[in-house]
């Protein structure tokens, strides 16, 4: 429900209107604000790249949620300009494709390193635009060089099989090749992870990609793929190999339905990735869907408290409850649970005072992204007390300019019912009692999401069974650490409403190739398997 009003008022949110003719507030005018200038943003971008910057649509204002003033304007994509990109791309990748793929990685390595150079103006300008703290916008740009860096690797590593063949004469093997264009799309919250995730490994599998950034996110949007294009020009590569399409859900929807984007990678909210799975299905193409969570911690009885309490303050408050990996859901062992919810209470407690501007050092937890997810919120916390919930910390909109809230404890609500089911993209977190790991458990998989999940516990046998066959149904399972904060490395997902997708790490690269299974006869005869005889021979 709360998710359905959102959408409604973020469009509020995504003002299109002509370029401005006074743009002197403009916060990029704020030497404040010089990294932006460092980063080649102006006041008026174009948010269009397919080898050369040109955009027709409307324009976007880009708001800092910190403070709710327009940092720059971004023209993004008409109709016509997606088509361009699409064309473009296709074009670029008969040149990308036939690139060795080490040649590949040597261009990613390349963009690793441009970001290393960028990462400070970048991680603040994500800091400035989405609205997390300046330490987790440093960290996302970093997990994007860190794919690089796993990139790099596979694009010498690219495995294909070679099986034993029953038949005399005959070779038996795989032979991965690229797709092709990729489309990408990509929520407001990490703006430049996700793409990195995506693109690094689609590039060195030998893909070109169209991505659609979030139309509340451009400017890092426009930023990134700067970053990009300058290291592909450098190297003479057609730009277009990593075109950039700045717009709404009518850009979304073109990629969506357009058969030349033979992967989709959609991540966001599970009821526009359910829309997108089904239309990408029904043309056959691939999709990649990575969508809501909604994750539980499992606190059993002898959980180590300082332990699960240093993380649940950053897993349930950090990023404002504004990552799919937050942790929503307290699941606490009946012995340790007035406990639990009375120190992690003076935990948020503790870092209400360190709620501010995410650009300042002091910062532990930054605003809301939009007034839209203020209102659900609110509409959230007002439902819970109305189903009976209290509130044992937090509920309050903090009055000061830009969308901060206080994090939330809400207890009392019934493990089952529909709010504590549904995820609200803010910090609030329900705590509910449980008998015993089973129950925990059984409560952990009942909701329709399956992203992540993590227990706290010492007892050997109990880690064994939380991530065996009646374990955690999610695509991450940890044990003593948050339900959040996934290194690059191990495939990142989840199940379900999640949406089934893996991306950066272990062989999500596969996502981005097609698979051939080629057999050669070398033997001058004709052998059918399973030893056929055919006719006279
Ligand atoms: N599982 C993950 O890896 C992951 C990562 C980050 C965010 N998320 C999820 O994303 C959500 C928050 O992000 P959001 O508010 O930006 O999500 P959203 O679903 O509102 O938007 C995501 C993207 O889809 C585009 N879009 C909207 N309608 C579309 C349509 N009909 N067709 C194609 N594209 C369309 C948007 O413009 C945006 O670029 C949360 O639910 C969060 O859990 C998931």
């Amino acid at each position: 429900m709360s998710r359905v009003l959102c959408r409604s008022v973020l469009s509020l949110r995504l003002i299109r209107v002509p370029m401005a003719r006074n743009s002197s507030s403009f916060l990029i005018e704020d030497p404040k604000y010089s990294f932006l200038k460092e980063l080649g943003l102006k006041e008026k971008n174009v948010g269009v790249f397919n080898g050369k910057w040109e955009a027709n649509g409307p324009v976007i204002q880009s708001y800092s949620p910190a403070n709710g003033k327009i940092i720059a304007e971004v023209q993004a994509a008409s109709p016509a300009d997606y088509e361009a990109c699409a064309v473009a791309a296709q074009e670029a990748w008969h040149s990308w494709a036939e690139l060795p793929a080490p040649s590949r990685g040597e261009i990613v390595r390349q963009i690793g390193d441009a970001l290393r150079e960028k990462l400070q103006p970048l991680g603040q300008l994500v800091s400035l635009e989405m609205g997390k703290i300046l330490p987790e916008a440093l960290g996302e740009v970093v997990e994007y060089i860190h794919v690089c860096d796993l990139a790099l690797g596979l694009s010498r590593t690219l495995p294909g099989t070679i099986f034993p063949s029953e038949r005399p004469g005959h070779v038996l093997l795989e032979k991965w090749n690229p797709l092709g264009a990729v489309g990408i799309i990509t929520a407001f919250n990490f703006p430049v992870a996700v793409f990195g995730w995506n693109s690094a490994l689609a590039m060195v599998c030998g893909d070109v990609s169209v991505w659609k950034p979030s139309d509340t996110t451009p400017l890092t949007a426009v930023a990134v793929t700067r970053i990009v294009e300058s290291v592909l020009e450098k190297n003479n590569i057609p730009g277009a190999v990593a075109a950039l399409c700045v717009g709404g859900k009518d850009i979304g929807e073109k990629i969506v339905k357009d058969e030349r984007m033979k992967l989709v990678s959609f991540t966001g909210s599970t009821a526009v990735g359910q829309q997108v799975g089904v239309e990408v299905q029904r043309r056959f193409g691939r999709h990649l869907l990575e969508l809501g969570g909604n994750n539980a911690i499992i606190v059993n009885a002898d959980a180590n408290l300082d332990l699960l309490l240093n993380a649940a303050l950053f897993a349930c408050a950090g990023t404002a409850g504004q990552r799919c990996t937050t942790t929503r859901r307290l699941l606490i062992h009946k012995k340790v649970y007035s406990e639990v919810v009375s120190r992690l209470s003076k935990a948020f407690a503790g870092v209400v005072s360190r709620i501010g501007d995410p650009l300042l050092s002091e910062t532990l937890i930054g605003p809301l992204h939009t007034p839209a997810a203020l209102e659900g919120y609110k509409k959230t916390v007002a439902e819970a007390v109305k189903q009976g919930g209290k509130i044992e910390f937090g509920g309050k909109v903090i009055e000061r300019e830009g969308y901060f809230v206080e994090p939330t404890i809400i207890t009392g609500l019934p493990h089952d019912s529909p709010l504590v089911k549904t995820e609200t993209f803010a910090p609030i977190v329900y705590c509910i009692e449980i008998p015993d790991l089973d129950t925990g458990i059984k409560y952990n998989n009942e909701v329709e999401q399956g992203l992540s999940s993590s227990v706290f516990t010492e007892n050997l046998g109990d880690i064994f069974k939380w991530i065996g066959p009646h374990g955690s149904d999610c695509g991450i399972v940890n044990v003593n650490i948050p339900t959040n904060g996934a290194e690059v490395g191990g495939a990142f997902g989840g199940e379900k409403a999640t949406g089934g997708g893996r991306e950066c790490g272990s062989d999500s690269w596969k996502n981005y190739m097609r698979r051939s299974t080629v057999t050669i006869n070398y033997s001058g005869t004709i052998k059918l398997a399973q030893n056929i005889k055919f006719g006279d021979e």
